[in-house]
Order: C-alpha cells, then structure tokens, then sequence
C-alpha cells in the first residue's frame, strides 16, 4: 500500500518533526506534499484522495494559539474538514495537526517527550486502510 503525508508548513521546524515521526512508521517510502497552514489541508487531502494513489493520507501541522481567535476557526476547519475528506472518498485521512498553545508544547508532541504527532497519525492511516482491506 502506498501512502502520502501532507503537511502544513506554518511552523517549518514543527512540520519537519512532524514528517520525520511520520516517516519513521511509513518506513521512508510516503509522498510528502507540502502546503502553506493548516487551513489548507483538506483540500490537498482530497485531492491526494481523489487520485486514487494513496491508501492513506497523513495530515500534519501546527496550530499556535496567538492574541485573537483566528487559532479557533484554523482549527476547527482543519479538523472538520480532513473528516468530511476521509468520509467523503473512503481513504483514511488523519488529523496530525498539533492544537497547542505555545512552541514548549508543540516539542513536546513532537517526539520531545510527550507524544509523537505524527507517528500517531501515520499509524492510524495504516490501521484504517488495512481494515478497509480486510472487508
Ligand atoms: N496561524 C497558523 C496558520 N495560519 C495560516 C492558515 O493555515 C492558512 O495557511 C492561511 O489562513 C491562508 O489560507 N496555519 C498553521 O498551520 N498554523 C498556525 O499557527
Ligand atoms: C493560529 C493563528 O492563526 C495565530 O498564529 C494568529 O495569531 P494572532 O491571533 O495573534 O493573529
């Protein structure tokens, strides 16, 4: 099975943390593609989807609150829309996008002690395309 990563490049230190967790479950071989935030991830997910090349596709980002609500509405679409992509083509897409309010806690979700994001999205895109598989 082939997979894709996806990934906003907002934060360029976080997203390479972020595709480096990724990278290690899929074993290197995931096409990354990059795009501006977080906000645009559903979209190039669908189109990652769409070409019927991918079994799965790892959404990845960083989302830092900041002094206004823009964090609120970054987020939510984001989320929002990689689930309405998944449900909408069938290929697993996973929201690997950190939510965090400040840079401390997004190390420490990425392979700095906490969590690893990205591996953590990887895995699921694998566990859903097999089970998609297996039916
Ligand atoms: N503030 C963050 C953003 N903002 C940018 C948006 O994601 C989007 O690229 C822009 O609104 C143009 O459509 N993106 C992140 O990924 N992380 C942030 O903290
Ligand atoms: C998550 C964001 O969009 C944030 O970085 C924007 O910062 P601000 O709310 O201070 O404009």
């Amino acid at each position: 099975m082939k997979f894709a990563i996806v990934v906003g490049k907002f934060y360029e230190d976080l997203a390479e943390r972020l595709v480096a967790g990724a990278q290690g479950v899929f074993n290197g071989n995931a096409d990354v593609f990059e795009v501006p935030g977080a906000f645009e991830l559903p979209l190039a997910a669908q189109y990652l989807a769409e070409t019927g090349r991918y079994a799965g596709v790892a959404c990845l980002g960083a989302v830092i609150r900041g002094e206004t609500d823009h964090y609120d509405y970054v987020c939510a679409e984001a989320a929002r829309g990689i689930m309405k992509v998944s449900l909408k083509t069938g290929i697993p897409c996973a929201f690997g996008v950190l939510t965090v309010e400040n840079m401390d806690q997004a190390l420490a979700r990425t392979g700095g002690g906490k969590r690893d994001q990205g591996a953590h999205a990887a895995e699921a895109v694998i566990t859903l395309a097999k089970l998609k598989q297996q039916l």
